[in-house]
């Protein structure tokens, strides 16, 4: 069955970047935002309130510059270009500088510009932080107050200042009402970022303390029976486990104390994690008892890898324990044969009983436990 790989619409539109997805998608809504308007604008000209050569020419602008900053955000150029990857502020102004010419050339329906501004902040809420949204809602209101000015200078008869005035009143409350929910929405939104960054980092805590043993960092008994039932499901190769056990390393506690025995139990597992592969698992079954599985292994690779185990712990001793202290231990190495038929249960019952079989001959050895027959 082939799996099909064609990008859907949504794809295509936004892209599959995800943060980049969300910017590109304000830049489209902002196109959608510019195609209304001019429709509006465009409205407002037929009734004869507008100046149809100004609202057209306004109309050209927005819609130029919204396909613009959607190409830049979709081609991916934009975070290549600017440090501030969504283009925040440059949107803003070009917003701006549609929004007070919408004002300037709506003629007497002007005042359905200034809803316009309550958009700004609300564009904000996903790429402003809180301050910068305040300080983008004042320069709005500044270029509105400025546009209002040199209208009621330049035209008096057509502009009545008091009803400039009552504009520029609404347009602060708009504004304010419409920053103070942006800030909140914003407060909102970056809490729950963080909320789910904690989260995120308490699962990862949570799995290392469900699968890894606190002392060495080894694999623990638990998820090491879950990594062996995977192992034995996997077809197609030899399989050796072996069991380790460190010697006399009740000595080290009673004459050194328990924490000299834990830096031992350390200093082991950080020789044979750097000993053995990668695909190998090393686990720590119990107090100073380690269980190595080894895929794709023959019983005398296995026997090997102990043996350079065995020369790596030589030749580094650990003088925390006592001078020239060096860690040995004994192994119990069983064979599995084919990993898809391996019982391994059975196997590490075996590789226990060479381990105990290597204490009785004299420690510091590895012993083989034939398949059984
Ligand atoms: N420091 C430390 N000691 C531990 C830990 N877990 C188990 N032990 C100790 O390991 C010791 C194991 O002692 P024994 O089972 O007699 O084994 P041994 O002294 O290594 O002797 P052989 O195995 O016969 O060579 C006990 O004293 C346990 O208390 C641990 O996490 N830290």
């Amino acid at each position: 069955m082939t799996v099909s790989t064609r990008p859907g619409p949504a794809e295509l539109l936004l892209g599959s970047d995800p943060q980049r997805r969300l910017h590109t998608l304000l830049t489209l809504v902002g196109w959608l935002t510019c195609f209304v308007m001019a429709c509006a604008q465009h409205a407002a000209a037929m009734l004869g309130l507008a100046d149809e050569a100004h609202t057209s020419r306004l109309a050209v602008f927005s819609l130029v510059g919204a396909t613009l900053f959607y190409l830049l955000m979709r081609s991916g150029l934009a975070p290549r270009l600017a440090s501030d990857a969504a283009l925040s502020w440059l949107q803003a102004s070009w917003a701006l500088v549609s929004i007070s010419w919408a004002y300037a050339v709506s003629g007497p329906a002007r005042g359905a510009a200034v809803v316009l501004l309550v958009l700004m902040p609300l564009f904000g809420i996903f790429t402003l932080t809180p301050r910068q949204t305040r300080l983008m809602a004042l320069t709005s209101f500044l270029a509105i107050t400025l546009v209002v000015v040199w209208k009621t200078q330049s035209e008096p008869l057509r502009y009545d200042p008091r009803v400039e005035l009552m504009h520029l009143i609404f347009a602060a409350i708009v504004m304010s009402v419409s920053t103070v929910l942006a800030t909140l929405i914003g407060r909102l939104k970056r809490q729950s970022q963080r909320e789910r960054a904690e989260l995120a980092s308490a699962l990862e805590r949570i799995q290392a303390l469900a699968t890894k043993d606190e002392l060495t960092g080894l694999t623990n008994r638990r998820a090491a029976g879950e990594q062996l039932r995977r192992a034995a499901r996997d077809p197609g190769a030899p399989l050796c486990v072996a069991m380790i056990d460190l010697d006399r390393f009740k000595q080290v506690n009673d004459s050194r104390g328990h924490a000299v025995g834990d830096e031992v139990l350390r200093h082991f597992a950080r020789v044979a994690r750097e000993t053995v592969r990668a695909e190998d698992m090393l686990a720590r079954w119990g107090g100073e008892e380690f269980l190595l599985l080894m895929p794709a292994t023959t019983p005398e690779q296995a026997l090997a890898v102990l043996a350079r185990l065995r020369a790596r712990l030589h030749a580094a001793p650990l003088a925390a324990a006592g001078p020239g202290y060096v860690v040995t231990f004994s192994a119990g190495i069983a064979a599995c044969g084919d990993a898809a038929d391996a019982d391994l249960d059975a196997a590490i019952a075996r590789a226990d009983a060479a381990m105990y079989r290597a204490k009785h001959e004299g420690r510091d050895r590895a012993l083989l436990e034939p398949a059984p027959a």
